[in-house]
């Protein structure tokens, strides 16, 4: 009997892996052969490489090729190599392409449920334009005072620690204070205290949120690779625990606010006048928006800005040249950095270029087909004259690691080069727009120049009051931990600081 059960139980497999494993030949796309299951994520799913090396080989492989059928597990989903593709995904024909491959049940988990990045369909574009107005040049520039003073703060913290003899920081650590302080500034109204207090309650949030424990990393693996498990199994990404705290910190500073008639220019201000003015806008809401913004704005931005500081520290000729730049603006500023002249420094902003193209956070995106779109290379293209119909419910993979090191578009792509890129040499410029290391279109992220604000300002005071190198803890040529979905590298990134006389 068992052995009946066995042999059909393998037949009814093999059937099931032809059928799904041929979704791609018989539309005539090329691809590497899938292996049984777990298609080409295998190793990234036992812990060998992580997600965006598997689909980064996959896009070196298949040079030439405008795009390339491949299986997330038994998902079919289309890689997309060519510049005019990916422009046609996010922007061009953005209707066919409009939804992530990730959705979180707001019934599941009330605060990452509402985020918008989680969100689909129209739901997603009125959360979009309820949040935009809080995301405008002249509210950055509202809430900049707030980011200058937490990066006073952070020189202040660094000093203090050398004076006890501390040269040595891990920076993923030290940008983390740095943004769980900006965004419980411009989100909450309050200091977080990171600096004076390892174990605050902001950090402790952060910690049980995001750090790269092995549970957080399975459950951002599921949301990547399988997401309707996510809402089958019930699995938050915001625990109840972090939800409750971040609920009450919102609801005591709202009573706080209202009670003593406060009013100050940030994130939660917004969401008070939008519960007011807003049909259909609720407490909820208002608790959900404000600890997304939170959830948003810390991680991203100290996962950046860290590595932004190692680049700098491996490469004193450029940080001696950001240096000047940032001495050069303050000399002509009375010894302050205004947001317009952090705006217009060039070459902190190749910097933080080149720092991101070196290093994605997210090393490939996932977008899904949500109306049938047919695609040919255009006949002048250098790519393979093949073409495709993409089907609805197909998953599109953005190589962003593929693509930001292909010598085809960034010459020398190992090398951290920021002048590559500097006005004066975009005449050399070959990348064909394929560094979009924010997204595109209208689904472009929503935090970007908050983000960008927060990391330009913490990196020129740091810079402008230390010099930076790298410690030998550091563990050279870095590892990545292939569990975690964002950038981790094994053992941290360790940074000496010495103060500049
Ligand atoms: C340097 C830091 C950051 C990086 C590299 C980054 C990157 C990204 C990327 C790649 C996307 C996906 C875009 C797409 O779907 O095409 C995204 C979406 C998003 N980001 Fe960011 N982000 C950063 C900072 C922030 C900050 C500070 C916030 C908020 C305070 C934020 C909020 C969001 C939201 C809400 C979305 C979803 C937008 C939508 O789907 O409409 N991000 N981000």
């Amino acid at each position: 009997m068992i052995v009946v059960l066995l042999i059909f139980v393998v037949t009814l497999l093999y059937f099931l892996h032809k059928r799904t494993f041929e979704y791609w030949k018989k539309r005539n796309v090329p691809g590497p052969k899938p292996t049984f299951l777990v298609g080409h994520i295998g190793e990234s799913l036992f812990g060998k490489k992580s997600l965006g090396d598997c689909f980064s080989d996959i896009y070196k492989e298949y040079e030439g090729y405008p795009f390339i059928g491949v299986y997330k597990m038994m998902t079919p989903c289309l890689l997309v190599r060519d510049p005019e593709f990916l422009k046609c995904i996010y922007v061009k024909n953005f209707k066919s392409f409009m939804n992530n491959d990730f959705f979180i049940d707001e019934k599941v988990d009330p605060v990452m449920g509402k985020n918008p990045f989680f969100s689909r369909d129209n739901i997603w574009k009125e959360r979009r334009a309820l949040l935009t107005p809080n995301f405008t040049t002249s509210k950055m520039k509202t809430v900049f005072p707030l980011l200058e003073n937490v990066s006073q703060k952070a020189v202040s913290y660094i000093n203090k620690q050398i004076d006890c003899g501390e040269n040595c920081l891990e920076s993923k650590n030290l940008c983390t204070k740095i943004t769980l302080e900006n965004v419980a500034s411009c989100a909450f109204g309050l200091e977080a205290n990171c600096f004076n207090d390892p174990n605050c309650d902001f950090q402790d949030i952060a910690n049980k949120f995001m750090s790269p424990d092995k549970w957080q990393a399975f459950k951002l693996i599921i949301a990547t690779v399988i997401p309707p498990l996510m809402n089958m199994l019930s699995i938050r990404f915001v625990t109840k625990e972090v939800t409750d705290r971040l609920r009450k910190i919102v609801f005591d500073t709202v009573d706080y606010r209202e009670k003593n008639n406060v009013q100050r220019p940030d994130f939660l201000q917004s969401m008070m006048q939008l519960k007011e003015s807003t049909k259909d806008f609720d407490p909820d809401d208002m608790v959900a928006h404000a600890a997304s913004f939170f959830v948003d704005g810390y991680e991203t931005s100290s996962i950046v800005m860290s590595f932004l500081l190692y680049e700098i520290a491996k490469h004193p000729e450029v940080q001696d040249k950001l240096r000047q730049e940032i001495n050069d603006a303050m000399d002509g500023n009375g010894g302050k950095l205004p947001y317009d002249v952090l705006m217009e420094m060039e070459y902190l902003d190749a910097c933080l270029n080149e720092s991101q193209r070196k290093n994605p956070i997210a090393p490939a995106f996932f977008k899904l087909c949500t109306e049938k779109f047919s695609y040919k290379p255009t006949t002048t293209s250098e790519f393979k004259d093949i073409d495709v119909t993409v089907d609805v419910g197909t998953v599109m993979v953005i190589p962003v690691q593929g693509l930001f090191f292909d010598p085809k578009y960034f010459d020398e792509p190992d090398k951290f080069n920021p002048a590559r890129f500097l006005k004066e040499n975009r005449k050399y410029d070959r990348s064909q727009g394929v560094f979009r290391p924010f997204g595109d279109g209208p689904r472009v992220c929503i935090g970007q120049k908050f983000g960008m604000l927060q990391i330009k300002a913490a990196v020129a005071h740091t810079i402008q009051a230390f010099s930076v190198s790298v410690n030998s803890k550091t563990k050279e040529p870095l590892e990545f931990d292939p569990w975690y979905m964002m950038l981790s590298p094994k053992g941290g990134l360790w940074l000496d600081f010495h103060k500049i006389k």
